[in-house]
């Protein structure tokens, strides 16, 4: 009974500590295992020696999809071109392949993810794979897979490996029962699609294991992202990229969503800086591990109205998708980051004029016809 109640004790204070100051140094089950494999393990722990001055050595799962390769031209600029590898269990294009390392990945394959990052001598892994809402719905079991069990390798690698790890959040994290506007950092999030379930799990998982094993996790919730030399993988807010390109080539425009259907979004260069600001910020400055980001917030009418002024024959309809409708009516309309913007000074270039001005000159309104 005294060995109980001292083996209770020691864990409550464990639990009770503060990850950053206490130098827990017990890991997650997974990585203390018997596999002769392990005993490499050891060597990873030369990129705990990794000094300020060095370059974060940088793994960037799911690379490929419509804000990976973009996350790597920043990081590559930042930290050098060989410091940063893509990885995707996609093929890349020609141009993405020779721009820097590229990488085969299934994050659901554990000693593979984990070779990597032992080989590579990983320090900062960005974890981009997903399934995003509406595709998630769509096949729930994969999503569930990638998603999750995605994660939870990530996470054990990450923490065997004293990887500073930053995961993706949304919008989507939160529901009917949220707060919708402005939604707070700190509020109900009972999320409806597999897609919000999942990122509640990551942000949790990713806390708790900071406080629990002290990875050091930084997560911040995207909004809807904007970006025009990318497409979207399949989410409730793809609409909001569609618009530009069907505006240059057609001049028509047919919106899957209601008109009056506001929802956060943020053009994709505010969006990769805010996560290489937080990735860089000191821990110190860290009230949370996981914060809202927002950058402007608009209905499917006021984008239109706002790209009409550039291209002002183009025709919207509007043709609502029940599944996308359904979800985008449950997520926030507005978005609270004011613990971003107070903690790590977080600021966004682009509210609406300028967001469609620069996409138009990225992807050349001449170019219609
Ligand atoms: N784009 C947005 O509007 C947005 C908004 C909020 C959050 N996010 C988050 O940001 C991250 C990146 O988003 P995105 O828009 O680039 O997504 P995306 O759907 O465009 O790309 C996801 C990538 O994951 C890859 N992937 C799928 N299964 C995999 C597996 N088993 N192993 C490795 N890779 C796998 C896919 O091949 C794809 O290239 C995601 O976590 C997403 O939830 C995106
Ligand atoms: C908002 C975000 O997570 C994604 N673009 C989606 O709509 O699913």
């Amino acid at each position: 009974m005294p060995v109980v109640r001292n083996v209770s004790r020691a864990v409550s204070k464990l639990l009770q500590s503060s990850a950053c100051g206490c130098g827990v140094s017990i890991v997650p089950v997974r990585c203390i295992g018997i596999s002769p494999r392990q005993v490499a393990s050891d060597a990873s722990f030369h990129s705990v020696s990794f000094s300020e001055s060095d370059h974060p050595r940088v793994l960037i799962t799911g690379g490929l999809g419509q804000l990976g390769v973009g996350l790597a031209k920043l990081l590559r600029k930042r930290f050098g071109k060989n410091n940063v590898i893509l990885s995707d269990i996609r093929k890349p294009a020609d141009h993405v392949f020779y721009s820097g390392p590229f990488i085969y990945s299934d994050i659901l394959d554990y000693k593979n993810l984990r070779e990597i990052v032992v080989n590579n001598r990983i320090t900062w892994l960005f974890h981009y794979s997903a399934l995003l809402s509406a595709v998630g719905e769509a096949n729930v079991p994969l999503a569930r897979a990638v998603n999750i069990t995605g994660l939870h390798n990530v996470l054990d690698i990450a923490a065997e490996h004293n990887l500073r790890l930053f995961v993706p959040s949304t919008i989507g994290a939160f529901g009917p029962t949220s707060p919708r506007d402005p939604t707070p950092d700190l509020c109900i999030q009972r999320p409806r699609t597999i897609y919000g379930v999942s990122k509640v799990h990551a942000e949790l998982m990713g806390e708790y294991y900071h406080y629990r094993y002290g990875l050091d996790f930084r997560c911040l919730r995207y909004p809807g992202i904007i970006s025009a030399d990318s497409q979207p993988g399949g989410g409730t807010t793809d609409y909001a990229v569609q618009i530009f390109h069907d505006a240059i080539k057609t001049g028509k425009f047919e919106c899957n969503l209601k008109p009056d259907t506001r929802l956060p979004m943020m053009y994709i260069d505010d969006c990769l800086k805010a996560t290489l600001e937080v990735m860089e910020a000191p821990a110190e400055a860290l009230s949370m591990r996981t914060y809202n980001i927002s950058a402007m917030s608009f209905t499917p009418e006021e984008l239109a109205q706002e790209v009409q002024k550039h291209v002002p024959e183009l025709q919207v309809t509007y043709n609502v998708d029940a599944v996308r409708q359904a979800i985008a009516d449950t997520w926030p309309m507005n978005f609270d980051d004011s613990n971003a913007r107070r903690d790590w000074g977080w600021k966004h270039d682009y509210d609406l004029p300028e967001l469609v001005s620069t996409m138009f000159s990225f992807l050349g309104e001449d170019s219609r016809g």
